[in-house]
């Protein structure tokens, strides 16, 4: 998607191997979902153990600001709840079950840490841990939808990562998530400020560097099995 570099960089970071992906598959764009999660089944074959997810969203609770960072503590897979999930038809036995839990999706131990890694790097006061929805997109929420959504208990809204989550947990990988929270969602008739990609841009370039930090001082910090690797 515009804006997104699309590539993969391959390379050590803090003594740990890495894979990192600049830009990411989104179903909107047209893809499969099965096209979506490609990359995670290839790190799963080149022995990622550790997959961290980033992702722009907007904000439906009243405590988290536009610049604020969310640790993903769990998600809504809207387009999974009806159908739309890229673990659909025949089960690759090679990579997980048939049907994998995904309660605990994303690794306590990891949130914990990236708590402390956030303390001691005094960014804890935008930091905090909420609930993402992965909705279709491309349009952002109507108000009635954003309304909805706030009703069922999701913390930042957007239009990617639990594809990649549930695959990633369906092969056994740990997860790890942020969401950059670059707009308010407007939940009353009476806003009269709308979101755009080009401000939710904006604010990932101001809070790419914090970003960076953060996820570099997790991946320094985490413990990992036979020196494998993490895939960003
Ligand atoms: O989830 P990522 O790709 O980070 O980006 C979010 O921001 C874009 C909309 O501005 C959408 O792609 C949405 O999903
Ligand atoms: N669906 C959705 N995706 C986003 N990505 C960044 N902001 C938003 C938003 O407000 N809604």
């Amino acid at each position: 998607v515009q804006g997104h570099a699309g590539r993969l960089v391959f390379g050590d970071l803090k003594g740990k191997t890495c894979v990192c992906m600049q830009g990411r598959f989104h179903m909107y764009e047209g893809h499969s979902l099965c096209k979506t999660t490609f990359p995670v089944r290839v790190f799963k074959l080149l022995g990622v153990e550790t997959l961290v997810v980033t992702n722009a969203a907007g904000s439906l609770a009243d405590g988290l600001q536009i610049g604020d960072i969310m640790i993903i503590k769990d998600h809504i897979n809207f387009p999974g709840l009806v159908g739309l999930n890229p673990l659909t038809g025949p089960n690759e036995d090679r990579f997980g079950p048939r049907f994998p839990a995904m309660s605990g999706c994303y690794h306590k131990g990891l949130r914990c840490l990236a708590m402390e890694v956030a303390k001691d790097l005094d960014v804890a006061a935008i930091m905090q841990e909420g609930v993402y929805a992965m909705v279709g997109g491309p349009n952002f929420e109507s108000i009635a939808e954003a309304r909805l959504l706030h009703r069922v208990g999701v913390d930042a809204v957007g239009m990617s990562t639990a594809p990649e989550v549930v695959v990633a947990t369906h092969c056994g990988m740990r997860v790890f998530g942020l969401s950059l929270i670059t707009n308010k969602v407007g939940k009353s008739y009476e806003d009269s400020d709308s979101v755009n990609h080009e401000g939710v841009l904006e604010v990932g370039r101001l809070r790419s560097d914090t970003v960076q930090q953060l996820v570099t001082e997790l991946i320094r910090r985490m413990e990992i099995n036979n020196n494998t690797s993490t895939a960003v």
